[in-house]
């Protein structure tokens, strides 16, 4: 990818996590509406760096011009989000995005979508045996949005803004299905989160293959290559050429490393 790649919500984790291992790989665009100071800009510098609403039509616009790709981080990223937040920051400001890019004539978006798209399969029948690395239930992307709550709500909708945006204007789309992401350890005593971990640097690589594979419209799943694991990662394996590094396994339940 030669041309410019915008980066909302890059004052964030996932932003960070993203931009400190690949600030040298892309000419970079960030976009977020709080100022993202030098230090969280990794070398890219100032005038790249653009403070913005991604509900705002016209900043966005511009933002976008020029660029081959997005990654699109911004919003709110809180499970028990209420409906107007959601809603403003998640579906309005994700689909703002999606318009813009197809304007500016952008090739190819990734897209921040969540495992909260599909937490209502972890049914009282599957869970907790389904954190478990002996229980082979999976979810691969082909199933149909089961939100845990409405912050999953926009998630899905973003899902579906990324379809349309495919099938009617020719935009590549991947919706990254993101488990959860914490730096230097899997989280700490939580079944679930350490079967959906995603390290920072398997988070950095798959961003980097969204930008760098082709394809039409997917969604994959974006974890690390945990023993536990309710989340196939063989699409994101099969058509980004997907490679991560990480394991929950090799750290104890209290997150600690288990060495040699
Ligand atoms: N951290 C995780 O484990 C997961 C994150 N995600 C998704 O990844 C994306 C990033 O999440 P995090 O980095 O964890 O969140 P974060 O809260 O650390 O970062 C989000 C960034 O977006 C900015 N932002 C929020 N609303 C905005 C708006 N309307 N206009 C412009 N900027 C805005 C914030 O200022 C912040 O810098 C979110 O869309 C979230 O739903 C999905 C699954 C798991
Ligand atoms: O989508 C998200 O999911 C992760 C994991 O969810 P949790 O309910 O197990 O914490 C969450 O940490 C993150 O904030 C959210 O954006």
């Amino acid at each position: 990818m030669d041309d410019p790649v915008l980066l909302t919500g890059a004052g964030g984790r996932v932003g960070q996590a993203i931009l400190s291992r690949l600030a040298d790989e892309y000419d970079w665009r960030l976009l977020d509406r709080e100022p993202i100071p030098a230090e969280r800009r990794h070398g890219v510098p100032e005038s790249a760096s653009i403070v913005a609403d991604v509900t705002d039509e016209a900043a966005i616009a511009e933002a976008v011009a020029g660029c081959g790709a997005v990654i699109h981080l911004a919003g709110d990223p809180r499970p028990n989000a209420p409906w107007d937040s959601v809603l403003a920051n998640n579906i309005d400001g994700t689909q703002t995005v999606f318009s813009a890019a197809v304007d500016a004539g952008v090739e190819k978006v990734a897209f921040a979508s969540s495992n909260h798209a599909v937490g209502a399969y972890e049914t009282d029948e599957r869970t907790p045996e389904m954190y478990r690395d002996d229980d082979d239930y999976r979810l691969d992307g082909t199933e149909l949005p089961r939100p845990s709550n409405l912050y999953g709500v926009s998630k899905a909708s973003g899902e579906t803004l990324g379809r349309y945006y495919h099938d009617h204007a020719d935009l590549d789309v991947v919706c990254v299905r993101i488990g959860n992401l914490t730096e230097g350890h899997p989280p700490r005593e939580y079944e679930r989160g350490q079967a959906m971990w995603l390290s920072h640097r398997d988070c950095a690589h798959l961003f980097d293959r969204c930008l760098q594979a082709d394809y039409g419209y997917e969604i994959v799943y974006g974890i690390s290559d945990n023993d536990r694991k309710y989340y196939s990662i063989d699409r994101a394996k099969a058509v980004l050429d997907y490679a991560p590094q990480d394991n929950s396994a090799e750290f104890t339940f209290e997150g600690e490393p288990k060495g040699e």
